[in-house]
C-alpha cells in the first residue's frame, strides 16, 4: 500500500474526515465465530475478547496479527511553559529527555523492550516553542498543518499496531486547554499536577487556561481551530498520526491524558474518528477520567501512572499480545475433546 500524501492545509485535514474507512465487519464475525469454539465459557476472557475483535475489524484481518508493533513518541516545546511557568520542570527537559530516549535510558525504552516493540522518537522544532497561548494562537495555520503532516508521515504502512505518546514540558496545560475548549466546564476541572506542581501551581494552571479561553473564545470555531490555538506541535503530530493510522488500517493505542486530549480533537469533529483507538491506560492526572467519560471510553489499564512518553501504551501491547495468543493458539472444544455446554 502506498503511503498517504499528507495534506498541507487544515481544510484538507478536515476533508480527510469525510473519507475514513470503517470497520471490517466480516473480520469481526470470523473472530467471534472462532471465539465461540475455543475451550472456555463464552465471554470469559472479558475485554481480551473485545481487543481481538477490535484488532481484526480495524486491520481488516481475521485472525488479526501483531508482528510489527511500534511506539511513536512525539516531542514539542510549549510557549506557555516558557512564559507562564506551568510545569514543575524547566523546558530544557524536553530535549534532554529526547536524548535519554535515544540513549535507551527512559521508562518507555524498558517497556518497549519488554513488549518486543519498535520505538521511534520524533522531535518537532524543539528550539522553536509554540506561542504562549494566553497571548496568541499557539500555532499558525501553516505550522499546525505541517506538524499534523509530520505525524502522518511517521505512520508506516505495514505496522500492525501503533502506540502514540508525547514528551513536552508544559503540555498538561495545553491538554487541559484543549479539553476545556472541546468539552466545556471549568478549567479547574481539567488541570492537575502534571509533572508535580503544588496546589498553588494547579490553580495557576487553571488561570492560564481561563485566560487563553477568554482571549481566543471568538476564534474557536471548530476542533481544528481549538487544536491550533491551544495544542503543541507534538499534539498536532499525534492528531495527524491517528488520522493516518486509520487510513492505513492500523489500530492505535493512545497513552495518557495529554495524548487523549489531542486525539479528542478528532472525536469532537467526528464521533467515529477514534473508533480504531483504545485508551491504553487512565492517567493519575485527574482530568483524564473526566475526558474518558466524555469520550464514553474505559481505559485498558488503571495503574496510577502519570509519566507520558508512551509508557502506558507500550505496557498495553502485552495485553493485545495476550488476547491474540489466546485467540490463535487455544484449542477448540472439538480439538481438545472437552465437552461444551448443551
Ligand atoms: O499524559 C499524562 O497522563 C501525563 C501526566 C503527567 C505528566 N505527563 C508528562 O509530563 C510532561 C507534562 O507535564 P507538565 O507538568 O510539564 O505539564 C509531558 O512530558 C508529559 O509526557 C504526562
Ligand atoms: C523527567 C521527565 C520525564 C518525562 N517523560 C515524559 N514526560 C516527562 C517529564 C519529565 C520531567
Amino acid at each position: 500500500m502506498s503511503q498517504l500524501q499528507p495534506p498541507d492545509t487544515l481544510d484538507e485535514m478536515r476533508a480527510l474526515l469525510r473519507h475514513l474507512p470503517g470497520p471490517d465487519l466480516e473480520a469481526g464475525t470470523a473472530v467471534r465465530e472462532r471465539d465461540r469454539q475455543l475451550t472456555k465459557p463464552p465471554g470469559s476472557l472479558g475485554r481480551l475478547e473485545d481487543l481481538t475483535e477490535w484488532m481484526a475489524v480495524w486491520q481488516g484481518k481475521a485472525p488479526p496479527q501483531l508482528r510489527r508493533p511500534r511506539v511513536a513518541v512525539f516531542a514539542g516545546n510549549h510557549g506557555v511553559a516558557v512564559a507562564q511557568g506551568v510545569s514543575a520542570y524547566p523546558v530544557a527537559v524536553t530535549a534532554q529527555m529526547v536524548q535519554n530516549f535515544v540513549a535507551g535510558g527512559a521508562a518507555v525504552n524498558q517497556l518497549c523492550q519488554v513488549a518486543d516493540s519498535d520505538l521511534r522518537v520524533y522531535e518537532l522544532d524543539l528550539d522553536r516553542p509554540t506561542a504562549d497561548f494566553t497571548i496568541a494562537p499557539a500555532m499558525t495555520e501553516a505550522d499546525c498543518a505541517r506538524a499534523m503532516a509530520y505525524g502522518m508521515m511517521a505512520v508506516e504502512p505495514g505496522l500492525d499496531l501503533l502506540c502514540l505518546g508525547e514528551m513536552g514540558i508544559g503540555n498538561t496545560t495545553s491538554g487541559a486547554a484543549l479539553a476545556t475548549a472541546l468539552f466545556g466546564g471549568d478549567p479547574a476541572d481539567w488541570v492537575g499536577p502534571g509533572t508535580g506542581v503544588d496546589a498553588a501551581g494547579v490553580r495557576r494552571k487553571a488561570e492560564v487556561v481561563a485566560q487563553g479561553l477568554a482571549v481566543h473564545r471568538a476564534a474557536l470555531t471548530d476542533p481544528f481551530e481549538i487544536l491550533r490555538h491551544f495544542g503543541g506541535l507534538e499534539l498536532a503530530a499525534i492528531v495527524g498520526a491517528v488520522l493516518a493510522a486509520r487510513m492505513a488500517r492500523i489500530p492505535v493505542l493512545l497513552d495518557g491524558y495529554t495524548c487523549t486530549a489531542a486525539a479528542a480533537v478528532l472525536w469532537a469533529a467526528d464521533r467515529h474518528a477514534l473508533d480504531h483507538c483504545q485508551i491504553a491506560h487512565v492517567s493519575a492526572e485527574p482530568g483524564h477520567r473526566r475526558l474518558l467519560d466524555k469520550l464514553g471510553r474505559t481505559a485498558l489499564l488503571d495503574l496510577g501512572m502519570r509519566l507520558g512518553e508512551g509508557s502506558g501504551a507500550a505496557l498495553a501491547i502485552g495485553l493485545v499480545r495476550g488476547a491474540l495468543a489466546c485467540h490463535e493458539g487455544m484449542a477448540t472444544f472439538a480439538q481438545a475433546g472437552v465437552s461444551n455446554k448443551d
